[in-house]
């Protein structure tokens, strides 16, 4: 019964995101074609998790997690990059006056990651508006108090599902004067702006601080929909964009769609965003993908499979048309399952593959310890790390056109139009490569402690660089 009440429901969708007829009639969105680089030019992929859905729970606004945690994840996982969250509540205590311990704090975990070459994107995280109106989010997520007006509506708290209390009238109504549908409160919007100025202030010299992802899973209250993309959410994230140039003139700024329908695989309406920096504009695309199927309860089981990769089809198309559009890189900020449930390791090397091909970055949801993340409560690895311990190119010497990893085979493929910008650093985990790689052109230093393979080529143009086990 419930598989038949998912299919329908996806049905639906397919009809409501023109999965069927529109999306075989429409041109084939092009992959992604400008990507963040290094300080050398060379092109970044990243590959890494969210850290951690624990800062919504802990009165400093911060993950639980340690320095060694994150020399565990590398050494087990190799990844590149962290999508971290931050708190306005914390940050902003009282309108307009900024915590500098807090970003000190923030500060000190940045530079664990940058000790060991990893790229930060800031994530200023909002789940349900803010933890002073909706219970089981944690104490310290989202929102500040004083930027909280629920004109006496109520919040319950007994919805049987967290996503719930995003309908009910006070968190719509908190959300309705953020985003000024009221006209109440048009002070709202300009202050998170600034709270990111105080953040780009703070960071905009940090070289591992790639940039930042403006809010997460936006939510319109009463406005949803284009209506909300193009009205007041594009109208933050102007304003955002303009207080962040106003001290940060190179950080990546990503936008995310809002997450309702998009996170599934339906279209985005984000417009396009000037950038007022000089050169090349630096505004990014920062999408969840939470497949409606898996989403509803079901497995990455048989039918549940077959129409959860329709779906990630259409998100791919969708989002990469909304890149085009955005006119930047996509970091797919936050995608994520219970690992204990069948199908799923297999469902995040589908994502996995995905990302790959299209030359998008990655994040999975999330860090913390437990069903979904790569180890339980008391440490033991599970699933996700035999699936995030994969060999993906860190950074490559040129504009990537495509990775390819074969299971079968072990061997990694990267298409690249190679521009001397640098050598290209490949990392091979350890169980398909005990013993390194071996490169089918260039030259190849194997770093063992790391487990990094560069290659470095002479030659400028498209190259097909195949990386075998050593
Ligand atoms: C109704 N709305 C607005 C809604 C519903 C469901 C999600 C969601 O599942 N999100 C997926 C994951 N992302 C957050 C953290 O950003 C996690 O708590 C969710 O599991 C988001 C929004």
């Amino acid at each position: 019964m419930k598989s038949a009440r998912l299919i329908t429901a996806v049905a639906v969708l397919a009809v409501l995101a023109g999965g069927g007829v529109a999306a075989a009639t429409r041109p084939t969105p092009k992959p992604v074609a400008r990507f963040v680089t290094d300080d050398q030019g060379r092109v970044l992929l990243l590959h890494g998790f969210n850290t951690a859905s624990s800062a919504k729970s802990t009165p400093d606004g911060l993950p639980t997690f340690t320095e060694a945690d994150l020399d565990r994840e590398y050494r087990d996982m190799g990844t590149n990059f962290v999508r971290f969250l931050i708190q306005w509540r914390t940050l902003e205590p009282t309108p307009g006056t900024y915590d500098t311990k807090y970003l000190d704090k923030v500060a000190e975990r940045v530079a664990w990651y940058a000790k060991r070459g990893y790229h930060v994107m800031l994530d200023m995280h909002q789940d349900l508006w803010g933890s002073d109106i909706t219970p089981g989010r944690g104490a310290g997520n989202g929102a500040p108090g004083w930027a909280t007006h629920l004109d006496g509506l109520p919040v319950s708290t007994d919805q049987p599902t967290w996503e719930m209390y995003y309908l009910e009238p006070g968190v719509i109504r908190a959300f309705d004067h953020f985003w000024n549908t009221t006209g109440d409160h048009p002070e709202l919007m300009d202050h998170y702006a600034k709270a990111w100025k105080a953040v780009a202030a703070r960071f905009k010299d940090d070289p591992a601080v790639i940039g930042y992802d403006l809010m997460n899973e936006p939510w319109g209250g009463s406005i949803q929909g284009a209506q909300f993309e193009t009205g007041p959410l594009a109208t933050l994230y102007r304003r955002s964009i303009a207080e962040i140039r106003s001290v940060d003139p190179d950080g990546w700024i990503f936008l995310e769609p809002q997450a309702v329908g998009v996170n599934w695989g339906l279209p985005s309406a984000l417009p396009h965003f000037d950038d007022p920096r000089d050169g090349q504009p630096r505004i990014g695309l920062a999408p969840h993908l939470y497949p409606l199927p898996l989403d509803l309860g079901d497995d990455y089981t048989a039918g549940s499979r077959r129409w959860t990769d329709r779906t990630l089809g259409w998100w791919r198309d969708n989002m990469l048309r909304t890149a085009e559009r955005v006119g930047g890189p996509v970091v797919l900020g936050e995608f994520g399952l219970d690992m204990s449930r069948p199908g799923s390791p297999d469902l995040v090397k589908r994502v996995l593959g995905l990302t790959d091909q299209v030359n998008m970055g990655r994040a999975y949801w999330s860090r913390d310890p437990g069903p979904w993340g790569p180890y339980d409560d008391k440490g033991k690895p599970g699933p996700l790390v035999a699936a995030m311990a994969r060999p993906y190119p860190r950074a490559v010497g040129g504009v990537p056109v495509s990775v390819t990893y074969d299971e079968k085979s072990r061997a990694l493929t990267l298409v690249f139009d190679a521009n001397q910008t640098g050598p290209t650093e490949i990392y091979l985990p350890a169980r398909d490569f005990p013993n390194g790689g071996q490169a089918s052109i260039g030259e190849a230093t194997w770093d063992a402690g790391r487990r990094v393979l560069t290659v470095k080529t002479k030659t400028a143009g498209r190259l097909t660089l195949t990386i075998t086990p050593g």
